[in-house]
This record gives structure tokens, C-alpha cells and sequence, in this order.
């Protein structure tokens, strides 16, 4: 290896025939994940959705009005709904393969993305029916059509024999899909039979145009081995069953449906129904074309906005001052919602869909029941005012808690013992301060008078920090600089350390831009990484940048970060009279105070770069910070003296 990089020549053995290309369906066996997020439980559970989900399609359609799902004893699922039957004919594209055979060894067939078969479906990337096939042991899939039972077989996504006519079917029409979940993939999980009634029932609950039968071969003692869903009530009656005895502000739920094309002349409709309890904490579940979107997404927002601004205007109507200190956090406690829109060509976060993404939908949902809910809460106005004053207590209360946290601050502060060095600003309030850590002598005198004394302060460090990597634990909290540190951001050190306790919003390492400079921030990073990491996670720590040069031009000046900068500079002028002067910072400590202020303290005018973390390489991370703090000087002193002034790029 070494050999190659001296020579420049490539390894033999990475060349073309090291490019795969997955075909047909090996993607989905070699990346599960890509495709329903992974091999665990939820992900096992997730192939029952994608198959019930066409049977929805069908159902919302038009096309069927049952849909049955049966698990078995040796946790096999059955799904049969009496729709048009998935194609059976032979594929324009591919002769010789019937349109089913296509539909579930193909990714990307489907007969919703055009709209025309279907308007407002759940499915719509043409992959879920061949991922559970790919995924699956076996998978036997028979169509009724046309009198006709047809039956085609597969294995791990490969047919076992081309469609065949199986026998007369003078009285059924449908599909029916029975797949065995392939345990090369999901190892020991099973199907729970809890989750699936629960999935399903709430399935029946979003449309109420279909009746789902459910049995069951396997007994948990606990879930029904046989039930019939059919809700002709629709979310309002499946709230109402979600809240049982709970007691609720209004007798019955805010509930209704409105369809999109007889207001906005579009296909789709959103129904809702929202009550608000004292007993239990508030959720809310959405959904959109029946696919459950736990992460919620544009309908989610497009209905809070709706009950804000309506309840926040019925407080104005009703004169009640307080209500326009509801947000939506306040309507969220308490408040127990269930949305369902239907839309075409929804888009998605992902294959398994748990949020979506349509702008589109918040405008539709805001628009349908922001009238509704106006009437509603005008004519039942004891239901409103119970509601507007649970909202309105909510707010109150929210309101106290931040204050009562400001002034556990303010007396914290008070309390505390703060290092003497410190140079604290006068905010009573943590918002918008800010902690300055600067290299002790250059900066201090010049630092002081550039700060806005109300939210920035100073803390000046003499020297360089202990390197805590290579430090024994208890050595940490007896060196100074690093207790004077943890004082002065009031968190505590080890097991005492509490992100809540921060003193300020924004912490910024401010150090020379040399080499020395470059060091200490690397030191106070590490020390950050390894010891208060929340301090990273959370986006409170950050680089200052100060300039190296200062070019003037008669009346002009301009600030340079680096050499290249300069050179720009001085290449194009700064369109002032003369030659152009120039001034190299040897440190902090060389500029006076108007310089930095302007260039690396004021928000309106400075640069900094928030110290974040690699989420994909958390690994790489950690051999960084080894790399650059751990027992080898040599490698840290090469990284450094390369890197000196692109500290920033480190993104520990
Ligand atoms: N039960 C069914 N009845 C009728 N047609 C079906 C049925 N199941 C699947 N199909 C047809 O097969 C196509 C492919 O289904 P598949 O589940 O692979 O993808 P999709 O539903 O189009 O999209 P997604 O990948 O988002 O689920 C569907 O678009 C539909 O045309």
C-alpha cells in the first residue's frame, strides 16, 4: 500500500470488476434498510403495510369494499381484497411476462404514477409489492379476474414457474398475496398479532368505505383471534374510542371532512377530529392517502395552523387578551388530534413514507378547516370557552415555567461562584448571551472594550489548556483553567455536568490565527468532545474567525481571513486613492478594538462557524480527535501545522 501512494500507481486489485451492479431485486436483499428501513421488527411489520396498503388503494379507488388479513400458524399473512385483481395480461414492455410477474420482480412497476388508474393512492413509488417479495421465503400470489383464478408462486423475489390458471372463479374477483417472511433477513422476529389488529383496525378507521376482517391462527391473550372493522363514523368515533373515559373540554370531538375538489377544484379531501382532555397527554396521528405519517409533515402543520389561528381570533372575539399567547406547543398538551388527507401524487420522506413532504397540503388543510372550526367553536360556545380556557391556563403556565427558569438563573448567578477572571455580561436572561473564551494576554484589553456588554462575555484562558485526552480523570477538575471554564458555564464537570445549567446560548473559542491559536481551539474542542458533548450536539459551541490581514486604501479597508483572500485584494484594489497598505495580525491582541469588534465579535458584521459533528462518521471523529490530542505529538504537530489556519474544517 505504502508502495502504491510512493509511486502512484493504483492496486491491482480495485478496478472495474469491483463496480457491482445489482440487478432485479438484490438491491432490496442486500439493502433492506433502503427500502423498509431496516430488518427489525418495525421494518417485519412494515411488509404487512405495503401489501394492505394496494389493497386500500383499491378500496379508496372505488374498486373493492373488503379486504381480509389473516395470519397463520407458522406466521404467514394472507391478504385478499375483491378488487380489479392486479393485471395478469402480458406486459407490453416484456412479452413474454404477464403484467403481475412484472409488478413483483420489477422495481418501479406500478400502475399508480400516472394517476390514472388510481387518484389518490398510497402507494406511488411501484416497489412495495416486489420488496415484500424479495424479502420473503415464499410468496403465492392469486388473482380473480374475468371468472378466472390465476396463481403464480416465488421465492426470495424469483418466480418458481410462470402464472398459471389455477380454476374457475365464477363469483370472486380480487387479489390474494400469502408471503412468509424470509428469516435470512428478519432472524427471530415474528408478527405480533397486537400490532398487526392495531394497524388494521385503525386502517378501517381512515376509510370508511371498506370492511376489513381480521383472524388470527396465533393467541396472545390478549388480541382477538377473529373481529369485523367497519366505521361508518370515521376518526371522530375512532377518537372517541381512543379517549374512552377520559374527560374532554367538548362534549364531541371538532370532527369533519372536506372534499378538496368542491373547494379547490382538485382531487383529495381531509377529514380531522380533535378533542382536548385534562387526563392525559395530548398526541396527534396522521395520515395521508391511509398511510400512517408518525413523523407528521405539511398536513400535520397545515392543521395546527388552522386551530391557532382560529382559537387565537375566537379569543378576540370573546375579548379575552390572553389568548394571543397561545402557541402551538400549548395546543399540542393536551390536545388529542387525528388527521387524514387523501391528495394525488403525495411526495414522501422515504419508501416507508413517514412523513410527508407536499407543500401543497398544508395550504389544503389549513384552507378546509380553519372555516370549519371558526363555525364549530361559534356555535358551541360552551365547548369554546372550556377549550379557550384549558389554552389559554396552558400558555399561563408555560410562561411562568421560562420565568421561573430565568430567575433560578438570575439567582444562580448570584449564588454561584463565578472564577474571577470572568468578565460576565449583564443579561438577566440566558437568551442571545454569549461567552467569549479568549488566549488570555493577547486578547483580553482589546476583547473587553469590543464586546456589547450586555449579552457578551469574556473569558480570558492563560496559555494552553490541559490536554484531557491524555490526562487521568482526576487531574481535570484540579486544573484551574478548566474549573474556572466549567464555573464560568455553570454546568459541572463529570457526573455533575447538566446541559439545563448552561449560562450561556452561544460559546465561541476566539484564538489567534497562528499556529499556537490553532492549537488552543483544538484543545477546548477536544475538551468539549470528550467531556460535554451535549455542548456540540445541542449547537452551542462555536469558532470565531478572526481576520490575518487588514488592507487599506486610502479611505477603504478590508479584513482577510488567509493569504488567498489578500491576494484577491490586492489583485483587484480596494478602489480607494494610493497603494495599498497592508497589516498582518500577529494576534488578538494586535488589533484594536474597532478591528475586532467589527470583523469577529459583532453579529452584524462577523463570521463564525459552529462546531458540529459528523453523524455518518462518528467514528472518524473520535480518530480525529485521537489523532490530534491522543499520545502521538508527531502526527498532531503535522496535523496542525497543515491545518493552522483551517481550524475550522476540523468539524470535530
Ligand atoms: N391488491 C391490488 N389490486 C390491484 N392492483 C394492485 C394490487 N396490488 C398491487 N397492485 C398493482 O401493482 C402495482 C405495484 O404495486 P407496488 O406495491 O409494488 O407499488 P405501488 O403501490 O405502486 O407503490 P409503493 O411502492 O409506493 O407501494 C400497483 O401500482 C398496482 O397497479
Amino acid at each position: 500500500m505504502a508502495n502504491d501512494l510512493l509511486t502512484g500507481t493504483a492496486p491491482d486489485d480495485y478496478n472495474a470488476s469491483s463496480i457491482e451492479v445489482l440487478e432485479g431485486l438484490e438491491p432490496v436483499r442486500k439493502r433492506p434498510g433502503m427500502y423498509i428501513g431496516g430488518t427489525d421488527e418495525r421494518a417485519l411489520h412494515h411488509l404487512v403495510a405495503e401489501v394492505l396498503d394496494n389493497s386500500m388503494d383499491e378500496a379508496v379507488a372505488g374498486h373493492a369494499n373488503r379486504i381480509e388479513v389473516e395470519l397463520h400458524e407458522d406466521y404467514s399473512v394472507t391478504i385478499r381484497d375483491n378488487g380489479r385483481g392486479i393485471p395478469i395480461d402480458p406486459h407490453p414492455k416484456f412479452p413474454d411476462k404477464s403484467a403481475l410477474e412484472v409488478i413483483l420482480c420489477t422495481l418501479h412497476a406500478g400502475g399508480k404514477f400516472s394517476g390514472k388508474a388510481y387518484q389518490t393512492s398510497g402507494g406511488l413509488h411501484g416497489v412495495g409489492a416486489s420488496v415484500v417479495n424479495a424479502l420473503s421465503d415464499t410468496m403465492v400470489v392469486q388473482v380473480a379476474r374475468n371468472k378466472e383464478l390465476y396463481e403464480q408462486r416465488f421465492s426470495r423475489g424469483i418466480p418458481l414457474g410462470p402464472i398459471q390458471k389455477v380454476g374457475a372463479a365464477p363469483n370472486r374477483r380480487g387479489t390474494t398475496v400469502t408471503f412468509h417472511a424470509d428469516e435470512q433477513i428478519f432472524g427471530h422476529h415474528r408478527f405480533k398479532p397486537a400490532r398487526l389488529f392495531k394497524s388494521i383496525r385503525s386502517k378501517a378507521y381512515l376509510f370508511s368505505g371498506v370492511e376489513i376482517r381480521w383472524k388470527s391462527a396465533i393467541n396472545d391473550g390478549e388480541t382477538p383471534q377473529d373481529a369485523v372493522f367497519h366505521f361508518p363514523g370515521g376518526l371522530s368515533d375512532y377518537l372517541s374510542e381512543t379517549l374512552g373515559t377520559a374527560s374532554t373540554y367538548a362534549d364531541r370531538p371538532f370532527a369533519g371532512t372536506v372534499e378538496f375538489s368542491e373547494k379547490f377544484n382538485v382531487p383529495g379531501k381531509v377529514e380531522w377530529a380533535i378533542n382536548w382532555t385534562p387526563s392525559r397527554d395530548g398526541f396527534i396521528q396522521s395520515y395521508c392517502n391511509t398511510v400512517p405519517t408518525p413523523e407528521g409533515g405539511t398536513h400535520e402543520a397545515g392543521f395546527w395552523a388552522a386551530i391557532l389561528k382560529g382559537i387565537r381570533a375566537y379569543g378576540e372575539l370573546v375579548n379575552n387578551r390572553k389568548a394571543k399567547e397561545i402557541t402551538r406547543e400549548d395546543l399540542i398538551t393536551g390536545g388529542c388530534a387525528l388527521v387524514s388527507c387523501f391528495i394525488s401524487e403525495p411526495e414522501f420522506v422515504g419508501q416507508t413514507k413517514d412523513r410527508l413532504a407536499t407543500m401543497e397540503a398544508a395550504r389544503l388543510v389549513e384552507n378546509s378547516v380553519r372555516d370549519h372550526f371558526d363555525n364549530w367553536l361559534a356555535a358551541d360556545t360552551k365547548s369554546a370557552g372550556a377549550i379557550l380556557d384549558f389554552l389559554v391556563l396552558r400558555a399561563e403556565e408555560r410562561l411562568r415555567r421560562r420565568q421561573e427558569k430565568e430567575t433560578q438563573r438570575k439567582t444562580a448567578t448570584k449564588k454561584l461562584r463565578l472564577p474571577g477572571k470572568l468578565v460576565d455580561c449583564t443579561s438577566s436572561t440566558r437568551e442571545g448571551t454569549e461567552l467569549f473564551i479568549v488566549e488570555g494576554d493577547s486578547a483580553g484589553g482589546s476583547a473587553k472594550m469590543a464586546r456589547d456588554r450586555k449579552n457578551q462575555a469574556l473569558l480570558p484562558l492563560r496559555g494552553k489548556i490541559l490536554n484531557v485526552l491524555g490526562a487521568a480523570s482526576g487531574k481535570l477538575g484540579s486544573n484551574q483553567e478548566i474549573s474556572d471554564l466549567t464555573q464560568a458555564l455553570g454546568v459541572g464537570l463529570g457526573t455533575k455536568f447538566n446541559i439545563d445549567d448552561l449560562r450561556y446560548d452561544k460559546v465561541i473559542i476566539m484564538t489567534d490565527a497562528d499556529v499556537d491559536g490553532a492549537h488552543i481551539a483544538a484543545l477546548l474542542m477536544t475538551f468539549f468532545f470528550t467531556q460535554m458533548r451535549p455542548m456540540i450536539d445541542k449547537g452551542h459551541l462555536y469558532l470565531a474567525c478572526p481576520p490575518l490581514f487588514r488592507l487599506t486604501q486610502g479611505a477603504k479597508r478590508v479584513y482577510c481571513i488567509d493569504e488567498a483572500e489578500k491576494a484577491i485584494w490586492l489583485e483587484k484594489g480596494l478602489g480607494g486613492k494610493g497603494k495599498i497598505d497592508v497589516s498582518r495580525f500577529k494576534g488578538l491582541g494586535e488589533m484594536d478594538a474597532k478591528d475586532l469588534k467589527e470583523t469577529t465579535m459583532d453579529p452584524a458584521s462577523r463570521k463564525l462557524i459552529r462546531v458540529t459533528i459528523d453523524e455518518d462518521e462518528p467514528g472518524e471523529t473520535g480518530d480525529l480527535v485521537e489523532r490530534l490530542m491522543g499520545k502521538k505529538p508527531e502526527l498532531r504537530f503535522q496535523y496542525i501545522s497543515e491545518n493552522a489556519r483551517f481550524v475550522e474544517e476540523l468539524d470535530v
